[in-house]
């Protein structure tokens, strides 16, 4: 079967992975999955407020953890372990949007890295890459870690003021496809997140297809 999710990665926490999350779900008529979910509010129920096409749904988390804390740290707080096995794809005919927790590589347990759920399933990568001072360097730390570990990577998306310097580098490094750039907005809603899926659609159309 052609695959058809996307794991939603990026470079930190608070990098923009909810919202961007939202836009790919919107543009693809997927629904949406937060294996891991650690603190509230909920990325799910944010998704769900900002999306609206018809056929959306949220598919419930592997792990719901109330600690605002890296993975590994929030289940052990809360006496859980998180087990890489217990992460399975939940049953749907539709496409999945996957949005993992912080970055690359925060830890699940001692053993696994939030990455490890993307190489398990056997889904390709979408980047995001929030603009700050400091971004080019934890972008292409980001970048090294998925090419060691083979992860195809779709796309980077950049969430912030434009810093064309700073893009044009990381897309030098990198060699990845310029999917969106996400400007800061007084306010995300739902009309936003439809304009932002109808620029994906078309900047991803050959990644995406007829979909
Ligand atoms: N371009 C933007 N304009 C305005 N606000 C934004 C933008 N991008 C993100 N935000 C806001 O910044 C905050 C963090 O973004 P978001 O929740 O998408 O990050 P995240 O990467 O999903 O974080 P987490 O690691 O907790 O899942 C949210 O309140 C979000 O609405
Ligand atoms: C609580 C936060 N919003 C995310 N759910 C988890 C972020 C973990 C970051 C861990 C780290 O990189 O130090
Ligand atoms: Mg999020």
């Amino acid at each position: 079967m052609e695959q058809q999710d996307i794991f939603v990665t990026a470079i930190g926490t608070d990098s923009g992975k909810t919202v961007a999350s939202a836009i790919i779900a919107q543009a693809l008529g997927a629904a949406y999955w937060k294996p891991v979910q650690s603190g509230l509010p909920r990325d799910a129920d944010c998704v769900a407020a900002l999306v609206s096409h018809p056929a959306f749904e949220v598919m419930p988390s592997a792990y719901e953890l109330q600690m605002p804390a890296s993975p590994h740290a929030s289940a052990a707080a809360e006496g859980v372990e998180i087990r890489l096995e217990n992460i399975t794809r939940p049953q749907t005919t539709k496409p999945l949007v996957i949005e993992g927790a912080g970055g690359v590589l925060v830890p699940l347990n001692r053993q696994h890295f939030v990455i490890d759920i993307a190489l398990r399933l056997a889904v390709p990568v979408v980047l995001v890459s929030n603009l700050y001072l400091g971004s080019i360097n934890h972008t292409l730390l980001s970048y090294e870690a998925l090419k060691a570990r083979r992860v195809p990577v779709l796309g980077i998306i950049f969430n912030g003021e434009p810093n064309p310097q700073s893009e044009d580098i990381i897309l030098h490094h990198t060699g990845y496809k310029k999917l969106l750039h996400i400007l800061p907005e007084t306010k995300i809603d739902r009309a936003c997140i439809r304009r932002y899926a109808e620029e994906f659609r078309k900047n991803a159309y050959e990644l995406i297809g007829e979909r």
